[in-house]
């Protein structure tokens, strides 16, 4: 049986304790990124045969050089295999995660007259190549396909195709198959981790270079990612889940059990906490979880427990709603849930968060599949700087001008002025009378 869970009082608390509670698994990665070193090397060198052998050390699969890409009967055999409620829900969250993603889609070219005869703005183009991760250690991720390329592909990215580590079976999961045809990836390959990275950084045989990489996974992928961030973008840092349940004295205790535990459950190393003033919504729902633990299997309950009733979460029990305030934006979670009869207005004063759920039928587990917002957010406090995956992700913005010839003049003038100053004189000459005189040449 578990211990209790456990309750930090923030009211307390030392400078140095609360500073602990900040913490998350990547806080420190020199073990992770001194363990992948030896990984990305081998896959530079062996290429394809260094996934074939990862697949086996890592994954506990079989598999060969020829079938590390998934094949199209592989996906017709998934589309037979899935049941039929998956099947729908698969089509559901692809809908909502669609339509969400279109109405990002910015004008591709935006031009205007910023003064007379001068046009300014902006182009978006696609990224030319993105490889979107799939983690499968502890689960699959068919939800994560959906939210890494329904935007890539709502964005046009022209060669886009997934990397995921194969099961025990060397297979790739139905469901993650089913979401990718659905999304419109045909282009599927067994590898997870850090050969993922690197496979995808440097190319193999079998598996392409890409551009970019996006995608979530466990701190062994974040590290090979920040190793091999001059070779392929690694795109917004998302590690091991992460979540805060913000609860005032009008929440229900049972709900905010309930939703604590749904990023607890992720693994060891994720960090979940419930904060609120309240003693009472604090020890009833700490009374509440190890009945739910009851409801789930084995597995889960070992992870969310192990999290629970660490140090990388638990109940924060805080003076008031500013003290709870200020912790989340000192911690900028990835997932906050806002429990109250008036959530709303607590959240102009959110600075720092991935996402903000809203209320007690808005649980995590809504966001995480198929509300339609992205569930690949920043963890590890990168919230503080990066922002949710999005279709912006995936374009980048190309400034455009247009200089009619009777505003070129003024323009010119000061151009000149500003270029002679920093002394730069090819600069200045491009936009002095010479100019002129080239004309009639
Ligand atoms: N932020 C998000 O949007 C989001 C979404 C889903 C999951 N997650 C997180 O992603 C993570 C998924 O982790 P996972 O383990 O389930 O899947 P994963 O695919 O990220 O990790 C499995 C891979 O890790 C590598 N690995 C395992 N042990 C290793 C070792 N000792 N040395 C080197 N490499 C090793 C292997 O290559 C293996 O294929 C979890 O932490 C989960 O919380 C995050
Ligand atoms: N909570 C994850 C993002 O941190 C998303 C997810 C997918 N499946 C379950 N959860
Ligand atoms: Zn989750």
């Amino acid at each position: 049986m578990p211990g209790p869970v456990k309750i930090h009082d923030l009211t307390i608390y030392t400078p140095a304790q609360r500073a602990n509670l900040l913490k998350r698994t990547e806080s420190d990665m020199t073990p992770f990124l001194e363990g992948v070193k030896p990984i990305i090397e081998k896959v530079r060198q062996e290429g394809d045969a260094a996934l074939v052998h990862y697949a086996k050390a890592f994954d506990k699969a079989e598999i060969t050089e020829n079938t590390i890409k998934a094949s199209a009967e592989d996906f017709d055999k998934a589309f037979e295999t899935l049941s039929p409620d998956v099947m729908e829900a698969i089509r559901f969250a692809v809908k909502n995660i669609k339509e969400f993603h279109q109405a990002q889609v910015p004008e591709l070219l935006r031009l205007s007259e910023a003064r007379p005869g001068v046009f300014t703005g902006d182009r978006f183009t696609p990224i030319e190549s993105v490889a979107c991760y799939i983690p499968r250690g502890k689960g699959s991720f068919p939800s994560v396909v959906m939210m890494t390329t329904i935007p890539a592909a709502v964005a046009k990215v022209p060669n886009l195709f997934i990397v995921t580590p194969p099961g025990p079976d060397g297979k790739v999961d139905d469901a993650t198959l089913v979401a990718a045809r659905l999304a419109g990836v045909e282009n599927v390959y067994k590898c997870g981790g850090a050969q993922a990275v690197a496979a995808v950084a440097y190319g193999t045989k079998t598996v392409p270079k890409a551009d970019k990489i996006v995608g979530p996974g466990s701190p062994w992928l974040m590290a090979a990612k920040q190793l091999l961030a001059d070779l392929i973008q690694p795109g917004t840092p998302a590690g091991p889940s992460e979540s805060i349940v913000l609860a005032d004295s009008t929440a229900n205790p049972h709900i905010a059990a309930l939703d604590l535990i749904i990023e607890s459950e992720h693994g060891p190393d994720s960090s979940a906490f419930l904060i609120t003033p309240s003693r009472e919504v604090a020890e009833k729902a700490a009374r509440a979880i190890p009945e739910y633990w009851e409801k789930i299997g084995p597995m889960r309950t070992e992870y969310s427990s192990t999290v629970l009733t660490g140090e990388k979460g638990g109940i924060v029990l805080t003076r008031d709603m500013d003290q709870a305030l200020e912790f989340i934006n000192d911690y900028a979670p990835e997932h906050l849930e806002v429990l109250s009869s008036e959530p709303f207005q607590y959240l102009g004063k959110v600075k720092n968060a991935g996402e903000v759920l809203m209320g007690e039928n808005t649980p995590l587990t809504l966001g995480n599949y198929l509300l339609g917002p992205n569930a690949v957010l920043p963890t590890s406090g990168a919230a503080r700087t990066s922002s949710c995956l999005c279709v912006y992700d995936f374009l980048k913005m190309t400034s455009v001008g247009y200089v009619t010839k009777p505003a070129y003049d003024e323009l010119a003038k000061h151009a000149h002025c500003l270029a002679t100053y920093e002394g730069f004189e090819g600069h200045a000459l491009a936009v002095s009378e010479e100019r002129q005189k080239a004309f009639k040449k």
